[in-house]
């Protein structure tokens, strides 16, 4: 896909996790998904990769997701597990791929959040995702692998940290910005610098999938 919905631009989470349902009519049995993130983990640099090993479904638990409402069985059950939503095998053969392309340095594996978004998380924010032991926080993913999980399409999905969240309060500049502050152009170019080094990690991991099929 190029792009995805979000549930800031006002769709429900079941239009935002339309695309993947649309691909499972198509025959796709393997999801990668790949989200720009805020880092929480205070090892994550800007730059860095983190492999999703499990995401925190904070808009879940507050009683949000793509399959609330009548349950359409061609997307598969109404009650599934989720405990093994990021493939393991997967994850396997990424880590291989990290050692190949010698990207151990900037490769982490941690744990993704979805927020509602637009706006960026406040201090106080951080400071709670963190202490529920979340690692980056971003406005996707979690109910696309929902989704996907609950029609049998196995997962793989990796965030690019394009920003550290800050965990302390900035002083105010003279334009009456904030030094901590986080903005969308910085994301934007963080992701547009990591393209090229991006499409040769997702080649390899097409690459190591496709044997398996
Ligand atoms: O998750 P993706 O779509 O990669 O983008 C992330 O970055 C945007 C905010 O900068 C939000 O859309 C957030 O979800
Ligand atoms: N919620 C959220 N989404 C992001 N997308 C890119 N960076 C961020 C961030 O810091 N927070």
């Amino acid at each position: 896909m190029q792009g995805r919905f979000h549930y800031y631009e006002g769709y429900p989470l079941s239009i935002c996790a339309m695309p993947v349902r649309l691909m499972k009519l198509l025959g796709v049995s393997y999801l990668i998904a790949s989200n720009a993130a805020g880092g929480l983990n205070p090892k994550y640099k800007v730059g860095d990769i983190m492999l999703q090993k499990d995401h925190f479904n904070i808009m879940g638990l507050a009683g949000l997701g793509p399959h609330i409402g009548p349950n359409d069985s061609r997307f598969g059950p109404r009650f599934f597990p989720m405990t093994n939503a990021y493939d393991e095998s997967i994850l396997n053969k990424v880590r291989q791929i990290v050692k190949d392309l010698k990207m151990e340095n900037k490769v982490h594996e941690g744990v993704y959040t979805c927020v509602g978004g637009p706006n960026y998380e406040t201090v106080a924010d951080v400071r709670a995702l963190i202490s529920l032991g979340v690692d980056s926080v971003g406005m996707s993913t979690v109910h696309e692998v929902i989704a996907a999980r609950q029609c049998g399409i196995r997962c793989f999905a990796f965030s690019l940290i394009t920003n550290i969240c800050s965990t302390e309060y900035g002083t105010t500049t003279e334009d009456h910005s904030c030094s901590t502050e986080v903005h969308s152009e910085e994301v934007l170019k963080v992701g547009k610098d990591m393209e090229d080094e991006l499409r040769i990690f997702v080649e390899e991991i097409v690459e190591a999938i496709s044997q398996d099929t």
